[in-house]
């Protein structure tokens, strides 16, 4: 077993109780007060470890249980018939390595990707069950990205609103399922190489198999111990551009941990395609100089997709558009 991928410590990412924010923040600093000390640890969250564990998020757990169902059946699905949908971009799509595969369902909260592919994998009579039901979630998740990109603004001690409405309101969603099958000969090796997420901002849903490490500023590797009715959140590349660097996009890995085939289910809040990143001048001052180039999100994936050193990816934005 790699020494390196072994010799990790847990770690006890901060807990932020969702519930106590209002959906949204009035401009009116006096309705802010209340909220400093949330917004406070959010903020040291997202400089420290650009992750935190989301509480009390709302989402009732019977969705959350009817989701895991329908991803697992998805991911036993034999080859075959996920192959039906391999290669199907834009609307959706199949990857499959040795040990990991992902189905990936593009701007799921506003249309009906999912519709349109479960066709070619259930059953007719499954079929609008289970996209229903990755639909439904799908918005569910979404609303919880939009509160929470409204709490990060905030913390950030912008005007939620104005800022919100100028460079957030475009974003959609993508929702991932990932499978990760084990066997002995696999376990303490990488499953899903180090990288970044280049999107806003990544809430997800890990099982309690474990395996999800994330690297410190240090650049020391700790594992994220499953944590049942809580979301992992973190911040992506377009976001830390976003905030001029205030906020980190954290490198991690999954791990192969045992014997137990693990699943993780993704919602990625994503800028289209077109959108130009730039940090607002709010967040550049003498302390904070400019960072980042304004760049065009499509290019940044481009870079990322077209880096051949696997390795490189993750610091594909500080190379592509670091000032
Ligand atoms: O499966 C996990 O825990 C992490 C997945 C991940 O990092 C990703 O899909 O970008
Ligand atoms: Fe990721």
């Amino acid at each position: 077993m790699p020494s390196s991928l072994q010799s990790t410590h847990e770690i006890d990412l901060p807990l932020i109780d969702i519930s106590q924010f209002p959906q949204d923040f009035d401009e009116q600093e006096v309705n802010r007060l209340q909220y400093l000390p949330g917004l406070a640890k959010l903020s040291d969250a997202c400089k420290e470890w650009g992750f935190f564990l989301l509480v009390n998020h709302g989402v009732p757990q019977e969705l959350l249980q009817k989701v895991q169902t329908v991803s697992r059946d998805l991911l036993s699905m034999p080859a075959e018939v996920k192959d039906r949908v391999t290669g199907c971009n834009p609307i959706d799509s199949y990857y499959r390595s040795p040990n990991y595969e992902s189905i990936r369902f593009i701007n799921i909260a506003n249309s009906d990707s999912a519709g349109e592919m479960s066709p070619k994998i259930w059953p007719q009579k499954e079929s609008s069950y289970c996209c229903e039901t990755l639909g439904t979630y799908a918005v569910c998740l979404s609303n919880l990205a939009q509160k929470i990109i409204k709490m990060i603004l905030a913390s950030l001690g912008l005007d939620v609103d104005s800022f919100y409405r100028a460079d957030f309101e475009i974003c959609s969603s993508v929702l991932r399922v990932n499978g990760y099958s084990s066997n002995e000969k696999s376990i303490g090796e990488e499953a899903l190489l180090a990288h970044t997420d280049p999107v806003c901002l990544t809430i997800l849903y890990q099982d309690d198999v474990g395996g999800l490490q994330i690297r410190s500023k240090e650049g020391n590797w700790f594992t994220v111990k499953p944590r049942s009715h809580s979301f992992v959140v973190n911040v992506g590349d377009c976001l830390k551009a976003w905030s001029n660097g205030r906020y980190r996009s954290a490198e991690h890995r999954v791990v192969y941990t045992g014997w137990k085939d693990r699943m993780s289910i993704g919602l990625f809040y994503v800028f289209p395609d077109d959108a130009q990143i730039w940090a607002p001048t709010e967040l550049v001052d003498e302390e904070n100089p400019r960072r980042y180039k304004p760049f065009i999100n499509s290019q940044l994936k481009h870079e990322i997709r077209t880096n051949k050193e696997d390795k490189e990816k993750a610091t594909a934005l500080e190379r592509f558009a670091g000032i």
